[in-house]
């Protein structure tokens, strides 16, 4: 396993969520353009479906050494090659993927989901080596999520691991959590939906990259 600074390292400062909804073709230019991390997130996949998504991902990005996380599922992660996986409240714990991944694929990047400070302390301890914070603004792209946490929470939380904010990034946003001390972001309308994607996502890497 990579020792913790590594991971820093390579982690990215962007994440763009990808999901099968979205235009793929336009993966190169955002890698090109300084896009770095890619999470596969998409809840209406299948099984079969979201390891072919993530090798479509991956083809696509990996000419630039891009990172490729999937949300949710370590199996799909494994199988389709992917650079790490990111977890949440109901998926699997932190602790268990760490102990299968140190097996299948030593060097697995795992993401936390994480609210609080208390929260990335606990997803360190358990083997995290990066904390997906926030919702930090409001979010149209998720719901049932407390109410945002704010960029004080950020700071707050700062300097345990890598925190990822994300949830209402922009660019101007990204700026600010970086300056709060966030590692990165991730970002789905900020990219996805913004009139010109290619301009949202050149913005994005001058804001944090
Ligand atoms: C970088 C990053 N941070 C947080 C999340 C949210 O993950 P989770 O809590 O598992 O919720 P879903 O994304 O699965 O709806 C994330 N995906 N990425
Ligand atoms: C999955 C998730 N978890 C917290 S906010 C969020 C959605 C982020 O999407 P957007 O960048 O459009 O706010």
């Amino acid at each position: 396993m990579p020792a913790k600074e590594v991971i820093v390292v390579l982690l990215p400062r962007i994440f763009a969520l990808v999901s099968s909804a979205e235009d793929l073709s336009l993966l190169p230019a955002f890698a090109e353009l300084g896009v770095r991390g890619f999470q596969v997130r998409d809840k209406a996949a299948s099984t079969r479906e979201l390891v072919a998504l993530t090798s479509a991902v991956r083809s696509r990005v990996g000419v630039f050494d891009a990172c490729v996380v999937v949300d949710d599922r370590l199996d799909v992660a494994l199988a389709a090659g992917a650079d790490g996986v990111h977890l949440g409240a109901s998926d699997l714990p932190v602790e268990a993927a760490r102990r299968i991944a140190d097996t299948a694929s030593p060097g697995l990047m795992i993401g936390a989901t994480c609210r609080d400070r208390a929260a990335v302390v606990a997803a360190q301890e358990t083997g995290a080596d990066y904390a997906g914070f926030g919702p930090v603004f409001a979010t149209t792209s998720k719901s049932g999520l407390p109410d945002p946490l704010g960029v004080e929470a950020v700071s707050a939380a700062a300097g345990v691991l890598p925190l990822i904010a994300i949830g209402g990034l922009s660019a101007s946003r990204a700026a600010e959590v970086r300056a709060a001390g966030a590692h990165g972001v991730a970002v789905i309308g900020g990219l996805w939906r913004q009139p010109d994607p290619l301009q949202a996502a050149k913005e994005l890497v001058e804001a944090a990259g």
